[in-house]
């Protein structure tokens, strides 16, 4: 069995890896941190989770959470968990960060997070369908929410060379932003409504450009902006992929098809993707039309930003650092359209 510990169990992604975690047959759930839930069980701040955890959150040092832990899930807030992993980084540990921190090259960081890095050092982007890499590493940088959807939405075309231009839009269900309210997640504010923000800062650009960048050196050109919608997860995204060659729809579909044979978790479908038919799932749906006259493929991609945007695809990570098969334990199909 694997030992599996969460450092800042109190949040959204917490809560979420345990509910993932407790289907998982290869694993036993150590240890949740919180540091003011201390000594509450577990189940009452996360009640979905009633009558299935008997544990209670703890308020441990990384030393106490190496002793007992094979792996540990990071995930608390950026610029916070960069003091935490260094010290849990470990011969015997692996660790998986949930934050920000470690996605991106240190000097990159420093500009988009306006903050120095308390600890600089490299770590392999947690995208499976990207780094076949992961396989080696005791230590990943999970993706973010937005640069999952995103980056798996226009990685086929950046890899063949044909991408020259790449505009994302987003729109983004209200768990994305965590688990301590703010006026813009204040009922009356949320509901009945969208909200576009960050319009051409936002911190994901830069990840979803390192990605990109990283399969066609070529592509300078990518666009994003977010938008928060009324639903409680998901994040659909409508991916503008203006190409150089003039594409047919067979060509297209069998870019796809190829670049993610053997990927479980990405479905290319010959319909428009929804959140509902991917919410709760480590799903990432993808389907597109060519806008011939334009140049310009229509990708549209759906994810669950709290499973295959954070906490599934933390458990996907796992699995294939541990020498699992990635599905272990995350095979399961979404709630409901
Ligand atoms: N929500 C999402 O959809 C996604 C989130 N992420 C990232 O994953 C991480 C966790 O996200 P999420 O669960 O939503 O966040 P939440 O805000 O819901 O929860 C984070 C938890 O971290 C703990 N925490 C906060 N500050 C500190 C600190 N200084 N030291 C130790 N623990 C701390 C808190 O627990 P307590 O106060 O009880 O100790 C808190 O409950 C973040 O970096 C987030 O950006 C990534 C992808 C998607
Ligand atoms: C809706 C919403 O507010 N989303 C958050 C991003 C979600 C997130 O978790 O950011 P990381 O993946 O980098 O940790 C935001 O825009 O800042």
């Amino acid at each position: 069995m694997i030992n599996a510990g969460i450092v800042g169990a109190s949040g959204y992604t917490g809560g979420e890896l345990m509910r993932l975690l407790l289907n998982h047959p290869n694993v036993n759930i150590e240890a949740a941190t919180s540091r003011r839930l201390a000594g509450e069980a577990v189940s009452d701040t996360h009640k979905h989770l009633r009558g299935f955890i008997d544990l209670k959150f703890e308020d441990l040092d990384p030393e106490e959470i190496k002793e007992r832990c094979d792996v540990v899930f990071v995930a608390v807030p950026h610029g916070t968990a960069m003091n935490i992993v260094p010290e849990l980084i470990d011969n015997d540990v692996k660790v998986i960060d949930l934050s920000a921190d470690y996605r991106l090259k240190t000097d990159i960081f420093e500009q988009v997070y306006g903050m120095e890095h308390a600890d600089p050092r490299d770590a392999v982007f947690g995208l499976v369908e990207l780094h076949p890499e992961i396989k080696d590493q005791s230590f990943i940088a999970n993706p973010g929410c937005y640069p999952t959807g995103a980056t798996l939405s226009a990685a086929p075309l950046a890899d063949a060379g044909l991408l020259n231009m790449a505009i994302f839009d987003s729109k983004s269900g209200i768990t994305g932003a965590g688990i301590n309210p703010t006026p813009a997640s204040h009922y009356p504010n949320m509901a009945e409504n969208v909200q576009a923000y960050k319009l051409t800062t936002h911190r994901h650009r830069a990840e979803i450009f390192q990605e990109l960048n990283r399969l066609d050196a070529n592509l300078t050109n990518v666009s994003f902006t977010p938008h928060v919608v009324p639903s409680i997860r998901g994040i659909l995204t409508t991916a503008h992929l203006f190409v150089n060659d003039d594409l047919s729809v067979e060509d297209v579909r069998g870019i796809y098809s190829e670049f993610y044979k053997n990927k479980p978790f990405v479905r290319v479908l010959d319909d428009i993707p929804s959140l509902g038919a991917v919410r709760g799932s480590n799903f990432c749906d993808i389907g597109f039309e060519v806008d011939a006259n334009n140049g310009r493929i229509v990708v549209i991609s759906a994810i669950d930003n709290l499973v295959k945007g954070a906490s599934g695809q933390a458990i996907q990570n796992m699995n294939v650092m541990c020498g699992l098969d990635e599905t272990t334990g995350i095979w399961t199909p979404a709630t409901s359209p």
